[in-house]
């Protein structure tokens, strides 16, 4: 019988780059956001990145996905430059980003909310789609079929058809990274996804991770303030402090690191 075959690509492979930024330097009206910000992300990792309150974060994902423009420096996959792309080009490069506060729609139902991912990603112009030619046909049953898979992969497939205000905060922040899934993408930048989620919430959603990675070798970075799931969800740790990265390594040696104890606790020398 043939070997499984193995989704997840080399974690270790030093060449296995899935976003790489050089020197990232972004202010804005004479306050430094972030200054001189190099990473390299390998296929396969989960990255946690954390930080004080203002220290960057969410400013660097929007560097990364193409919603801030750098002042400095390049985002490059595989050294192809992205940092001079829109979001929507970034998405179709294979990464796409989540955000802080829920961007569904909420009087929408979940499949049609995961649904309008595609439609930023949509290879097919919409003359097809006005014509409903065979191409817009075919991209309209992927698309769908990618959604329920996206769906069933995140246990929502009963909530198809259920308008996202009629469900729980936890379940629509489940929604949320549905309808990245469904847009099938390397990388999975995610802004405080376990946000404002109870326990057994943010178990399910730490899970749904975790096998974003484990089943189809998707690249994670996300941002998250509980240091307990960080350190058992991520590969590794970046922190940002006032901008700058201050630490990056295996986690439990980050966390025991007296410059991110002293960011933290706020008596920086
Ligand atoms: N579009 C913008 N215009 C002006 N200032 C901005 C903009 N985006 C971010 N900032 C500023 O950049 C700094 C860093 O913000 P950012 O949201 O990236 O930090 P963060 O580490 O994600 O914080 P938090 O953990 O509180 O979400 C803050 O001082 C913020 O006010």
């Amino acid at each position: 019988m043939a070997a499984p075959q193995t989704l997840a690509p080399q974690r270790d492979d030093p060449s296995c780059s899935a976003i790489a930024l050089h020197d990232i330097s972004l202010s804005f009206g004479g306050l430094d956001v972030l200054r001189d910000v190099s990473l390299d992300v390998r296929r396969g990792e989960i990255v946690g990145l954390i930080g004080p309150n203002g220290a960057g974060k969410s400013s660097l994902l929007n560097v990364m996905s193409g919603f801030y423009r750098a002042d400095r420096g390049g985002v490059s996959i595989d050294g192809t430059r992205l940092d001079r792309l829109r979001p929507q080009r970034v998405a179709r490069a294979g990464v796409v980003r989540t955000f802080q506060n829920l961007g569904l729609f909420a009087g929408m139902t979940v499949l049609d909310n995961v649904l309008t991912g595609h439609a930023l990603h949509g290879k097919v112009g919409w003359p097809h789609y006005l014509l409903r030619t065979r191409a817009a046909r075919t991209e309209d049953r992927r698309n769908r079929e990618a959604a329920l898979d996206a769906l069933a992969s995140l246990d929502l497939q009963d909530h198809a058809d259920t308008l996202v205000s009629a469900l729980p905060y936890g379940v629509q922040k489940r929604v949320e990274l549905a309808r990245a899934k469904a847009m099938t993408p390397q990388t999975l930048l995610l802004d405080e996804p376990l946000a404002g989620m109870n326990p057994d919430e943010k178990h399910e959603m730490v899970s749904a991770i975790r096998s974003a990675r484990d089943i189809r070798g998707t690249t994670v970075v996300l941002i998250e303030h509980d240091i307990g799931v960080v350190l058992t969800l991520a590969d590794r740790l970046v922190v940002l402090d006032r901008g700058r990265v201050i630490a990056d390594g295996p986690p439990t040696t980050v966390a025991a690191d007296s410059a991110v104890i002293a960011a933290y606790l706020g008596t920086r020398h």
